[in-house]
């Protein structure tokens, strides 16, 4: 991140960032509800235009095999919610994000069984309880092969044992080479650099110090 800055509605929430990650880093970002984390990491996973500053990688093939221009062409994105359709199976659901990144990696079933959730595929996703859907959603990560992992509290509604489940893959992930970007409140049980965003504006307000015009509310709202 070479002075990076994450915004909303025309108003820098985080930033200027200057920060390096190499693979095998996993870095932490903390801070208070509304500091500003979610949206740097959809900043950073191309969801959301930079407010200022770049992002630039370095050493990295994309899926079509050539140096990767964008986070989002080696990275996975799991956000606060699932991205599986509640009316279509598991393994329905995981073989479309498979074949939409297109480096395959686990098959189905055995990212499933590494996630605790063996023999659930036929099932549909909205049969699964809060926790077994995040797992089944962190089964994405293994039915492709992406380098960075841009993880928004992803151990939200995990039980205690699934935790150290989802420790022990980002362990591994991070002994390959991959790199780990985590926005949480829970300790993550790794090793990691911490990046604090403090929250700015006030508190009272829900979106802190922004302003926002019409003309400010109709860019927005293509990226919400
Ligand atoms: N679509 C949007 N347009 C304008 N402002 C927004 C939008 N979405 C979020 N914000 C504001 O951006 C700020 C940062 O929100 P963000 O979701 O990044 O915080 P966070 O650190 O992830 O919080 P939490 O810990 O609650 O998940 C908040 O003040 C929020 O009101």
């Amino acid at each position: 991140m070479r002075e990076l800055c994450a915004s909303r509605g025309g108003s820098v929430i985080a930033g200027p960032l200057d920060f390096a990650l190499s693979g095998g880093e996993a870095l932490v970002v903390t801070g208070e509800n509304g500091a500003g984390k979610s949206t740097l990491l959809r900043t950073l996973a191309g969801l959301l235009p930079p407010g200022g500053g770049a992002l630039e990688i370095e050493g990295f093939l994309a899926a079509d095999g050539e140096p990767a221009r964008h986070l989002g062409d080696i990275a996975h994105y799991l956000g606060h919610r699932q991205a599986m359709k509640p009316a279509e199976s598991v393994g329905g659901g995981l073989g479309f994000w498979r074949d939409f990144f297109g480096t395959p990696g686990l098959a189905i079933e055995a990212a499933l069984a590494a996630v605790g959730l063996p023999g659930v595929a036929g099932l549909p996703f909205g049969y699964l309880s809060a926790g077994q859907q995040r797992r089944a959603a962190i089964a994405r990560l293994l039915v492709a092969q992406r380098s960075v992992w841009i993880l928004d509290e992803p151990t939200a509604a995990l039980d205690q044992g699934s935790q150290a489940m989802f420790a022990r893959l980002l362990a591994a992930h991070l002994e390959t080479g991959g790199i780990v970007v985590a926005a949480t409140h829970q300790p993550l049980g790794l090793a990691a650099r911490e990046l604090r965003l403090e929250r700015r504006g006030d508190a009272s307000s829900p979106q802190g110090a922004l302003s926002l015009d019409a003309a400010d509310r109709l860019a927005a709202e293509g990226w919400l």
